[in-house]
């Protein structure tokens, strides 16, 4: 038995031309979404990450404002960028992209960004909404990692999901999203005991660690859905000498002979990522205005 490979890259661009269409009508209103994207320094994965949304919300119909600061670029400053954005009626979303450089507290900047244009989810705000279950801006990789496990099984009531990974932007939200949907959860990380014990049991496994290929083929439950959530750039010598490939955080060859179904790296969680983020943005676009959120399906 092979798995069925969920193609992100597939549903991320459905999703994006069901909100395009969103904000074609948006427009007639005369309403045009906007989003903000602020990097700080000049990390090259992160400059191709944020070219590539600019380029996203554009084709989907909103206006992309990109602000470039450099790498010393002190706090105080980037708060008065963000205290400027949350002011400027014409943006409805702002992320600022992270990691930021080390003399700037991220959380500060964070709690910074007004709660209704967070289209990242990552203000405690939202991250509070999440948790007691009210109405707010679920972060993208999470919310994208759910439309994909839904995408193959629409009812997970009862199903056991584990978690690898306790990141507030990936692995505390995700967690909570599949209790959401009557999981029995439980989030692992680098100190479980036994992790390949509680993968095995896992019939939805997400993995967001950081680490290539560390969950392998006899950590999955026979019919397991797996979702990864890595991005790991590392050496591919059979390529030539000084290339690279990315791969995930699951040993995905070994994986897909095991799972019922299985997200590749890249091409599956990346993609729906960008898409959640407009999704977000379409949502913060309508609410400030006081219009319905349209269906996307
Ligand atoms: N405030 C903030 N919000 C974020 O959402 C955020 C962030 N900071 N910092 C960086 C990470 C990373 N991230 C990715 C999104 C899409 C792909 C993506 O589309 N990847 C493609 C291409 C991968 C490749 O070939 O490099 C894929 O997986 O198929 C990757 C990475 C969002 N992040």
């Amino acid at each position: 038995m092979s798995a069925t490979i969920i193609d992100g890259k597939a549903y991320a661009a459905g999703l994006r031309a069901r909100i395009a269409d969103a904000v074609k009508d948006l427009g007639q209103r005369g309403v045009r979404p906007g989003l903000a994207v602020v990097l700080v320094g000049e990390d090259p994965a992160s400059q191709i990450y944020v070219r590539s949304k600019a380029r996203l919300t554009v084709e989907a119909g909103m206006a992309s404002f990109e602000h470039v600061l450099p790498a010393s670029t002190r706090e105080a400053e980037l708060l008065a960028l963000v205290a400027k954005l949350n002011a400027d009626p014409t943006v409805d979303g702002i992320l600022v992209q992270l990691p930021l450089p080390k003399q700037i507290d991220a959380q500060k900047v964070i709690e910074a960004i007004d709660p209704a244009k967070d289209v990242d989810g990552f203000h405690p705000i939202n991250a509070g909404r999440l948790m007691t279950g009210v109405p707010g801006f679920v972060s993208c990789t999470p919310l994208g990692c759910l439309l994909l496990i839904r995408s193959v099984r629409r009812d997970l009531a009862g199903l056991d999901a584990v978690v690898v990974g306790r990141s507030n932007i990936v692995g505390k939200p995700m967690a909570q999203l599949l209790l959401s949907q009557s999981c029995t959860v439980t989030i692992a990380h680098s100190k479980t005991h036994d992790l390949r014990a509680v993968c095995r049991r896992a019939d939805i496994l997400v993995a967001a660690v950081g680490r290539p290929e560390m969950v392998r083929g006899d950590w999955i439950k026979p019919g397991a859905i797996v979702i990864d959530v890595g991005i790991n750039r590392v050496p591919n010598p059979s390529a030539g000498e000084g290339k690279t490939k990315v791969v995930g955080d699951v040993a995905y060859g070994e994986a897909a002979r095991i799972a019922s179904a299985i997200t590749p790296v890249p091409g599956g969680v990346g993609p729906m990522t960008i898409a959640c983020l407009l999704r977000n943005t379409l949502e913060a676009a309508c609410l400030r205005r006081g219009l319905a959120m349209p269906a996307l399906h």
